[in-house]
């Protein structure tokens, strides 16, 4: 059994991530939400383009202003109403002002924005009040970014932010990498589609609706293969049609020493090269990884996760995510995110393996704090698994945390 943390790490090395001369697309900017950039963006504008007004109020030149007070004003005559939008036409000379917007180009000649709160206005006339700063409320041209320096990094996620920063800069279109294709397919004789009346001995296949939901939330694209009953030739069959449409395949159950876990058998027969076949984890030990090589131009990736529902999400969250992260072209922050909490239960494991005990982590008053779910912690009850956000992970070599210790609590929404 390999240790979680080398299992990760022998996992992440197997990922060939998209390439970016291959595997990209090009979308308008309103679909590009949530994928990731190919390559590196620059603009050709200064942020902001030029020097501009942050409030309303009236441009100035700083020698005029500079000695006033309430009971010694400077008295200025304006020239010219700058909106945002319009170009100035007039430079400002000595005794002379602009009223101006916010967002508005500051007119040449001018160097300082007095707001209209320290303001009186008298016709064409303006009292300053009071001295300001030197460039006081001038946005300088180029002060948030450089025309030509890096504006975005390929490998990062569009978000809002940087939807808004390509809008800005002209980016109507961007280059991001296509979706990763995952095939999901569940073994096992006893399943049934969720549609279809149960007989005695059967259970619906959760699975694959669990695992379709999660690879959608990483914005990959599931294709859905069904439930392959306990058959060699059936089970080889859909192995076979999986890694030729698929970047990753993600098969549940039939892992394990049972008379009709034929997993491990088949990728054999099929010429896969099997890297893992059990992982000290708990719930999730019997776990296979395998690589297809050829004859496809890139690699396929199989991950046999355990048919016990919370095993086979417990899997997905440790190790398909960070794999399914790092293949979409994702530059960094691949690994699951730990976050130090208070446990507010005993927890208990058995210490052979790392334990993930599944519940509810809480901010409260600033520290995080672990509840941990009620019920059955039995790999095989996937009822209490609902509305939970966090796995407590215990090391092996632990079989006991007492409640008021802090933890690493895996994050997993
Ligand atoms: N003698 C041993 N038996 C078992 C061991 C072991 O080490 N020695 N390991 C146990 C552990 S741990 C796990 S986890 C399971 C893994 O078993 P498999 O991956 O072979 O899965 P199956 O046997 O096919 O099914 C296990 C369990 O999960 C249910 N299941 C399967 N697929 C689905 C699905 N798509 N949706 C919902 N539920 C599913 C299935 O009905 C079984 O109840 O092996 C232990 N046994
Ligand atoms: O360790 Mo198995 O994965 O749950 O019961
Ligand atoms: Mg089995």
């Amino acid at each position: 059994m390999l240790p979680v943390k080398q299992a990760e790490a022998l996992i992440l090395s197997l990922v060939n991530p998209l390439s970016p001369a291959q595997d990209t697309e090009v979308l308008d900017l309103l679909s590009a939400s949530r994928r990731i950039l190919t390559a590196a963006v620059t603009s050709a504008l200064d942020f902001p383009h030029w020097d501009n007004s942050a409030m309303d109020g009236y441009a100035v030149r700083f020698a005029d202003v500079q000695s006033c007070k309430a009971e010694q004003p400077a008295t200025l005559e304006i020239v010219e109403e700058i909106p945002a939008g319009y170009q100035p036409q007039q430079t400002i000379q000595p005794g002379q002002a602009a009223r101006i917007l916010t967002g508005a180009m500051m007119p040449a000649g001018a160097d300082t924005v007095v707001m209209q709160e320290r303001t009186q206005r008298q016709g064409d006339r303006v009292t300053i009040l009071e001295a300001p700063e030197f460039q006081a409320f001038v946005r300088q041209r180029a002060a948030f970014y450089q025309a030509g320096t890096p504006l975005l990094k390929p490998g990062i996620e569009l978000n809002a932010p940087e939807i808004a920063v390509l809008a800005a800069a002209q980016c109507a279109q961007v280059s991001v990498y296509r979706r990763p294709r995952v095939a999901i397919l569940s073994t096992g004789s006893e399943l049934v589609a969720p549609d279809q009346p149960l007989q005695p001995g059967q259970i619906v296949d959760s699975n694959q609706y669990a695992l379709a939901a999660l690879v959608q939330q990483l914005g990959a694209e599931p294709l859905l293969l069904g439930g392959i009953p306990d058959e060699p030739e059936a089970l080889k069959s859909a192995i076979a049609q999986a890694i030729t449409t698929a970047d990753v395949v993600l098969s549940s159950g039939g892992v394990s020493v049972g008379d009709y876990d034929y997993v491990d058998e088949i990728l054999a027969t099929l010429g896969a090269e099997i890297h893992i076949r059990a992982v000290a984890i708990k719930p999730g030990k019997p776990l296979t990884v395998a690589t297809f090589a050829a004859p496809q131009a890139r690699s396929v990736l199989y991950f046999g996760l355990p048919g016990n529902p919370v095993s086979a999400l417990v899997t997905f969250w440790r190790f398909v995510q960070p794999t399914l992260r790092k293949l979409s072209g994702l530059a960094q922050g691949w690994e699951p995110t730990f976050i130090k909490a208070c446990t507010q239960q005993d927890l208990r494991s058995d210490g052979k393996r790392e334990g993930y005990l599944w519940g509810h982590l809480q901010l409260v008053d600033g520290d995080y704090e672990f509840r941990l779910a009620g019920g059955s912690h039995s790999s095989g009850n996937l009822i209490n698994l609902a509305q939970t956000n966090g796995l407590a992970m215990l090391p092996v070599g632990q079989t006991a945390i007492a409640a008021g210790t802090e933890i690493f609590v895996m994050q997993v929404d």
